[in-house]
C-alpha cells in the first residue's frame, strides 16, 4: 500500500522515468567491469610477469569473489542502508578499486633506471590486488541491489513493465560489456609513458575507472525520481535466529505428545512473527528451487575457457575479418542484443498462444539449450580432432641454426633469441598471417617473411651458406587449423539462447518471488549459484581428468540434462504467490481489532500453505484482475 502510494508519477509510456537512470548506471558498470577483466589477464602475465597458472587462479579468484560479494551488499541494503545509499556506498569503493588498479598499471611510477620495466614489482602486485578486492567488493555488492532497486521502481499492477525492464537491464549489461570488450584491448594496446613509452595497461584500466564514475554520477542525478524503500532492521538476524528457533523448537518436541505442524517453520510460531515466518517461507522455497541451478552456470561461464581454447585450434579468417580465439567470446553479447528483443516479441508471445510459457518452463526450456550447446562443442571437437597432430604447441615455430656462427633471429613483437651455432631455437609464438623475421649474425642481416595460418608450426633450417629468404627450408610441424570458427557459431547460438531464457527470466523471478524486505537478498541467492557454479567447474576439470575433450563435454550436457529433469519436477511443485498480497494480510494486523486480526492471518497462513502445496498456476497473462483470480 505505501509502496504505490510513495511511488513517483513522472512516467514515459507507462516506464517511471527514475529507470532510465538505473539503466544507464547498469551499462556504464558493467563497461567498468568487462572492460578492465579484458585485460586482466594479460596485465597479470605481461606487466605483473606472472606465470599462465598464477595468472588464470588469480583471476578466476576475482571472478569467484565477484559472485559471492553481491551477499554482502544485499545484507547491507536489506538490512541497514537501503539499497539507494548502498549503490552509492559501493559504487565509490567500486571507483577508487578501478582507480587503484589505473594507477597500479603506471610503470614509470617505480621504474627508476628507466629501463621501461617496473623495478619495484610488489608495490605494482600490491597496489593489483588491494584495487581488485575493493572492484570486488563493489561491483558484487551494487549487483544484486541495483537491479532489485529497478524492479523496486514498479508498482504491483506493473508487472509487464517490470517484465520488460528486467529485459532492457540486461540489454544494458551485454551492451555495456560488448563495446568495453571491443575498447580497452585497443587501449592496452596502444603504447605510454613518460620515461619510456611500454603498453598502456593505465589507460586500459583508466577507462573502465572513468565509466565507474560515470555510472555513479548518474545515478546521483536520479536520486529525485527515485523510489526508496526503507529497510526493516536487521533481517538477515532476524531470518536467522527465526529459523533457528523453528528448528530447536522442533527438536525439543519430538514427541508424539506434540501435534504437528504443517510446516516445519510453523515451530517458530510460539516466539516470532506470523509474518516474518512467512516471509521465510517463500524464500526458503525459491532457495531450494535454486539448488540445481549453478550446473547451467558451469556450463555456461567455460564459454571464456574452454571454447576458448577450442577456438584457438581453428581457423579464424573470416575473409575480410580476422578473428582472434577470445573475440569469439564477443559473439555471446552480440546474440544477447538481438536475441533478447526477438524473444520478447515474437517467441514467447508465440509459445504463449499453444503452451503457458511459465518462467520456471523458460528457465528449463534455457537449461536444455545449454545441454544441445555442449553437443554442438562435443562434435566440433570431434571435428577439430580429426585435423590435429599432437605434438608441437600448435601456433609456434623453431629455427635450427645451420651457420657456423651464433644467430639473433625475430619479428616486431617477438624475439626468437641468439641461436648457437649448429643449435636450434625454442618454439616462439607468431601471430597468423605473413610475419617477416630479421635474421642477423655479426656479419650479415637479411629478411625472412612467411604466411602462418591460424595453429600452425614450423621448424625452419638456415643452411650454412645464408644469403635469405630463397635459402631457409621449412618443414610443416602442424598443418595450419582447418576447422574454422565459424563452427563454433551454433554452439554460441544456443547457449546464448538459453541464457536468455534462464538469466533474463530468473532475474525477474528473484525479484517477483521475494518478499518486500528480502527482494535484494534472493537478488544474491541467484548471484550465489554463478559463484558456485564457476566452483563446480575447477571441481569438476581437476576431478574428472577426462582426457578427450569432446567427451568432456557431453559430460556436462549429460550433467545438465539430468540436473535439468530435477529441476522441472521441482519446478512442478512450485506455486507463483504474490508476496506483497501475502504481506497484505499481515500488515492488516496492526488496523484491524484482535478477532480481524486472527482471521486475516488465518486468511494470509491459509494463502502461504496453498501456495506452498502447489495448488494455483502462473499465468502468462498481464492483466491485472486476471492475475489476481488465478493466482491468489
Ligand atoms: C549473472 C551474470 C552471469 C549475468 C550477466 N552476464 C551477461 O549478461 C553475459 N551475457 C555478458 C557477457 C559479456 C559474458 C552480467 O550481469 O554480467
Amino acid at each position: 500500500v505505501k509502496r504505490s502510494s510513495t511511488l513517483n508519477n513522472n512516467k514515459v509510456l507507462g516506464y517511471p522515468i527514475s529507470i532510465f537512470f538505473i539503466v544507464v548506471n547498469e551499462f556504464c558498470e558493467r563497461f567498468s567491469y568487462y572492460g578492465m577483466r579484458a585485460v586482466l589477464v594479460l596485465y597479470f602475465k605481461y606487466f605483473l610477469r606472472w606465470d599462465n597458472d598464477l595468472a588464470t587462479s588469480i583471476y578466476h579468484t576475482f571472478v569467484a569473489l565477484c559472485y559471492l560479494t553481491p551477499i554482502l551488499g544485499a545484507i547491507i541494503a536489506d538490512s541497514w542502508l537501503g539499497k539507494f545509499k548502498t549503490i552509492i556506498y559501493l559504487s565509490i569503493v567500486y571507483a577508487i578499486g578501478q582507480v587503484t588498479m589505473a594507477v597500479s598499471a603506471i610503470h614509470d611510477i617505480t621504474d627508476k633506471d628507466r629501463d621501461g620495466t617496473p623495478d619495484n614489482m610488489t608495490f605494482h602486485v600490491a597496489m593489483s590486488m588491494v584495487g581488485l578486492f575493493l572492484i570486488a567488493l563493489g561491483t558484487g555488492g551494487i549487483k544484486p541491489c541495483v537491479s532489485a532497486f529497478g524492479g523496486d521502481q514498479f508498482s504491483e499492477h506493473q508487472e509487464k513493465q517490470r517484465r520488460t525492464f528486467f529485459s532492457v537491464f540486461y540489454l544494458c549489461i551485454n551492451g555495456g560489456s560488448l563495446l568495453s570488450t571491443i575498447i580497452t584491448p585497443i587501449l592496452r594496446a596502444q603504447e605510454c609513458g613518460i620515461y619510456t613509452q611500454e603498453k598502456c595497461y593505465s589507460l586500459a584500466f583508466g577507462v573502465p575507472a572513468a565509466l565507474m564514475v560515470v555510472a555513479l554520477v548518474v545515478f546521483i542525478v536520479g536520486s529525485g525520481m527515485y523510489y526508496k524503500a526503507e529497510p526493516q532492521g536487521n533481517i538477515m538476524l532476524d531470518v536467522c535466529k527465526c529459523i533457528g528457533f523453528a528448528i530447536s523448537n522442533r527438536v525439543r518436541h519430538r514427541g508424539k505428545q506434540y501435534p504437528k505442524r504443517k510446516h516445519w517453520m510453523d515451530w517458530a510460531e510460539d516466539r516470532y512473527d506470523k509474518l516474518l515466518i512467512a516471509q521465510i517461507k517463500m524464500v526458503l522455497k525459491v532457495l531450494f528451487l535454486y539448488i540445481p541451478l549453478p550446473m547451467f552456470w558451469t556450463l555456461f561461464d567455460q564459454k571464456g575457457s574452454r571454447w576458448t581454447l577450442q577456438a584457438t585450434t581453428m581457423d579464424g579468417n573470416f575473409g575480410a575479418l580476422v578473428i582472434q580465439p577470445d573475440q569469439m567470446q564477443t559473439v555471446n553479447p552480440i546474440l544477447i542484443l538481438t536475441l533478447v528483443p526477438i524473444m520478447d516479441s515474437l517467441i514467447y508471445p508465440l509459445i504463449q498462444k499453444c503452451v503457458n510459457f511459465t518462467p520456471l518452463r523458460r528457465m528449463t526450456v534455457g537449461m536444455l539449450m545449454a545441454a544441445i550447446a555442449f553437443v554442438c562443442a562435443g562434435l566440433v571437437q570431434i571435428e577439430i580432432d580429426k585435423t590435429l597432430p599432437t605434438f608441437p604447441s600448435a601456433s609456434q615455430s623453431q629455427f635450427v641454426n645451420g651457420m657456423g656462427m651464433a644467430l639473433n633471429v625475430s619479428t616486431p613483437g617477438v624475439y626468437v633469441g641468439l641461436i648457437d651455432s649448429s643449435y636450434y631455437s625454442n618454439y616462439s609464438l607468431v601471430n597468423n598471417g605473413k610475419i617477416i623475421f630479421t635474421i642477423w649474425s655479426d656479419t650479415q642481416a637479411c629478411n625472412y617473411s612467411r604466411e602462418f595460418g591460424f595453429g600452425s608450426s614450423y621448424t625452419f633450417y638456415i643452411p650454412g651458406n645464408l644469403v635469405c629468404q630463397n635459402d631457409i627450408t621449412a618443414t610443416e610441424d602442424i598443418k595450419p587449423n582447418t576447422a574454422h570458427m565459424a563452427l563454433q557459431i551454433p554452439q554460441y547460438f544456443f547457449i546464448t539462447a538459453g541464457e536468455v531464457m534462464f538469466s533474463v527470466t530468473g532475474l525477474e523471478f528473484s525479484y517477483s518471488q521475494a518478499p518486500n524486505n528480502m527482494k535484494a537478498v534472493l537478488q544474491a541467492g541467484w548471484l550465489l549459484t554463478v559463484a558456485i557454479g564457476n566452483f563446480i567447474v575447477l571441481i569438476v576439470a581437476e576431478v574428472a581428468k577426462i582426457p578427450e575433450q569432446w567427451a568432456e563435454y557431453i559430460l556436462f550436457a549429460s550433467l545438465l540434462i539430468v540436473v535439468c529433469v530435477i529441476f522441472s519436477i521441482m519446478a512442478h511443485f512450485y506455486t507463483y504467490i504474490n508476496p506483497a498480497e501475502i504481506e497484505a494480510q499481515f500488515m492488516k494486523k496492526g488496523d484491524d481489532n484482535d478477532e480481524d486480526d486472527k482471521k486475516q492471518l488465518q486468511k494470509g497462513m491459509e494463502m502461504v500453505k496453498r501456495n506452498s502445496t502447489g495448488s494455483h498456476s502462473y499465468d502468462g497473462d498481464d492483466d491485472d484482475d486476471e492475475r489476481k483470480k488465478t493466482k491468489m
